[in-house]
């Protein structure tokens, strides 16, 4: 199809950690890119006027503005066909304003809200988290009440996200921390086949108003086994404290926010299994299996990037 054809894509939250790829793909993929972003203010850091700048070096639309601008969205949907939302936590409520403008707007042919993580409709957290995953639940609602067609995406762990917090290999260090026994398995999806997947998902019939799991066989392992591959790779063997389950939930009640709400994730993830443990709904479609020819990046082979050149580490806001 040439680009013409292509379905427009607008991405809210495009420069931040999972924006940057998701644009990346939209673009490779060939489709015209637009993105809306806060502003430019003297207050704006230079990495993201610089994001700005690279945005439109390869043809993306960026418009800025604020989610509260209602007139202004509606314009710029008339102008798209595929919504896709990435704002971070604290901004999920905020995507009412979005679901309000595509309802007005009226051509929108899929909306994908700001999701990505665990299946919150599947699955339930420890209290700190659970409350996070509530405000996503509202959204979820909402979308669905609205009758605008819709695709939530749960990918489950970040994989460079993920491997930086648990491996930490931008330190010297001697120890990792072990959450748990260790032996509780969790699937892990790199963000660029995440953006990848998600540019497929977006644009496809068999998705529309479904819930799509990127559940990969080859990345569901334990912290143990990913321990294990990097102390092979490395020639490196850490010391492993382990965090027993009643330490961490104790850190869930104890901890400020939002370190306890981080307790909290790592709980349900790492000591509760909770991302392997459950079974994928009729209505729920698997990513793997929907597109089998596309080649994803093993955590093996993450691994081996991590060798040469780790991914910068992130911290996720609430
Ligand atoms: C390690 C502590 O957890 C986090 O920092 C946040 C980024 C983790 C996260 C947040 C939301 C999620 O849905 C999710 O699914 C796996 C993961």
């Amino acid at each position: 199809m040439d680009r013409e054809a292509k379905n427009k894509i607008l991405i809210f939250g495009g420069t931040g950690y999972l924006g940057t790829y998701m644009v990346k793909a939209s673009i490779n993929f060939g489709h015209p890119t637009f993105v809306f972003a806060r502003p430019i203010t003297p207050q704006t850091t230079l990495n993201k006027i610089n994001l700005h700048k690279e945005f439109e070096s390869t043809g993306v639309t960026i418009i800025q503005g604020e989610l509260k601008e209602h007139e202004k969205i509606v314009a710029i949907l008339r102008q798209v066909d595929i919504v896709i939302s990435l704002l971070p936590f604290p901004q999920v409520p905020d995507q009412i304003h979005i679901i309000e403008a595509i309802k007005v707007a009226g051509n929108i042919k899929r909306f994908l809200p700001s999701e990505f993580g665990v299946e919150e409709d599947r699955l339930s957290f420890l209290p700190p988290f659970e409350a996070c995953l509530d405000e996503k639940r509202k959204i979820r609602r909402a979308v669905e009440a609205s009758g605008i067609p819709y695709t939530y995406v749960s990918a489950n762990c970040f994989g460079a996200y993920f491997l930086n917090y648990l491996l930490r290999p931008h330190e010297q260090h001697e120890v990792v921390i072990i959450y748990g026994s260790g032996e509780a398995k969790a699937p892990f999806t790199y963000e660029e086949d995440i953006a990848n997947y998600t540019i497929r998902v977006a644009n496809d019939p068999r998705t529309c108003n479904k819930i799509v799991i990127y559940k990969m066989q080859k990345n569901i392992l334990s912290q143990i086994e990913l321990i294990s591959l990097w102390e092979k790779k490395t020639g490196k063997y850490f010391k492993k404290v382990h965090v027993p389950e009643e330490e961490l939930v104790k850190l869930t009640e104890t901890l400020s926010f939002p370190d306890n709400v981080r307790a909290s994730v790592l709980h349900g993830l790492f000591v509760k299994g909770n991302l392997a443990n459950y079974e994928l709904g009729e209505n729920d479609r698997e990513a793997s299996s929907l597109y089998p020819d596309y080649k994803y990046t093993t955590i093996d082979q993450l691994l081996d990037v991590f060798l040469v050149d780790p991914p910068k580490p992130a911290l996720a806001t609430f």
